[in-house]
């Protein structure tokens, strides 16, 4: 998209740089703790923000949205300046949550308990300046768009979590906000709910080009919601890209764990051109000789065999952990550490400390940058 109207295009150059959208630079301290970051969201875009617990997400999302302080950085929206603060503390600039043209939705829907669902998105129209009969008409129409028509004269405790958090997205969106922050917004829905809830999302997201951020434990949630993704790890930023890019080459653990990948660091061998990490041998074209090179491979491409390994691709593994999940067994070995997905009865009579021997077809394995 073209800057047009930005200090370029009026100086008659080509801008072929995003519009900009929601722009941060921040430090934060918090004892321990220290968040120190950048984010770009380019302009009706949404960007997925994915981290393990304490990891930051919630600390930024109230940065942007002007509830929680920090301690360097800046945070710009559209162009302007929201928030500056210097490390001496000399000059800043602090933009009131209300007066952001930010929304923050969480978990919690947070509507008043006392207000019918169409009054609850009307009052936010209200605050916004609408008069009482656009707020009314605005309303109707956004309680249509998320699929709540004819149940806008129920309060919050007649609609169901799905339902209320469809309120919550409509009074949302119903004001036009210049950018949207979501904190984990599916969590607290059954599976079914959130589908359905994430669907209307995407939707919205796209009818409106609306600027977001989405922090979310859930892969699902990047991949529909998002077009980039930002791994935030212990406070700083360990991998950012296109949502698909990142979770098909994951940079650390976690991000293997989120694509639901095993990522096994290796060196690579000249003398014989393979690639090896402990037992686990695989062939290897040389091509990109880094001395360390990451095997990524999904957990049902293992195959539990018997006898002992012949083959590039075989290798015995202990076990250290074996976890029930819907569909099987999923195996934990050490050195290296990979996860193994199996059948039940494949798993039966298999313990903690037990050696198996594995097998992975090399041709199921990428061998991708350390
Ligand atoms: N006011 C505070 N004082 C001290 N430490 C804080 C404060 N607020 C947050 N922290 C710490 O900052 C870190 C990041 O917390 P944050 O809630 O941002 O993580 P998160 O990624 O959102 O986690 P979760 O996924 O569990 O919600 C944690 O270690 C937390 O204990």
């Amino acid at each position: 998209m073209s800057g047009a109207g930005g200090p370029d295009a009026a100086a008659g150059v080509a801008d072929t740089s995003p519009a900009p959208g929601l722009e941060a630079r921040v430090r934060a301290d918090r004892g321990e703790f220290s968040l120190d970051m950048t984010l770009s969201v380019p302009a009706g875009e949404t960007v997925a923000l994915m981290g393990p617990s304490g990891a930051g997400k919630s600390t930024l999302l109230g940065v942007l949205a002007g509830l929680t302080g920090f301690d360097e950085g800046e945070v710009r929206l559209r162009g302007r300046v929201l928030d500056r603060r210097t490390s001496d503390g000399s000059a800043t600039r602090r933009t009131p949550p209300a007066h952001r043209g930010v929304v923050l939705l969480g978990q919690d829907p947070r509507l008043f308990p006392h207000l019918s669902a169409h009054d609850n998105v009307a009052f936010g129209l209200r605050v916004h300046g609408a008069t009482k009969t656009a707020a009314a008409a605005g309303a109707a129409d956004w309680l249509r768009r998320v699929g709540l028509a004819g149940l806008g004269a129920r309060r919050p405790a007649q609609l169901s979590g799905g339902q209320q958090q469809r309120v919550a997205l409509a009074r949302a969106l119903a004001t036009t906000p210049a950018a949207l922050l979501l904190d984990e917004p599916l969590t607290s829905l059954d599976t079914e709910t959130a589908g359905d809830v994430r669907a209307l999302l995407h939707q919205q997201l796209a009818a409106t080009r609306t600027t977001a951020v989405v922090a979310t434990h859930d892969a699902v949630d990047a991949v529909a919601l998002a077009s980039r993704l930002v791994v935030l790890e212990g406070g700083r930023v360990t991998q950012t890209g296109p949502v698909r890019e990142v979770l098909a080459s994951p940079a650390t653990r976690f991000a293997a764990a989120v694509a639901g990948l095993n990522r096994v660091v290796g060196t690579f061998e000249p003398a014989d051109s393979t690639w090896r990490a402990g037992d686990l041998v695989l062939p290897h074209g040389g091509a990109r000789q880094h001395p360390s090179l990451v095997a990524v491979f999904r957990p049902s491409a293992v195959r539990v065999i018997d006898g002992s390994p012949r083959a590039a691709g075989e290798w015995t593994a202990r076990i250290v952990r074996l976890e029930q999940t819907p569909a099987g067994v999923r195996i934990r070995t050490a050195d290296p550490d990979v996860a193994v997905d199996v059948a039940a009865d494949r798993a039966a009579g298999l313990t903690p400390g037990d050696t198996i021997t594995l097998r992975v077809d090399p041709a199921d394995v990428r061998l991708v940058g350390p």
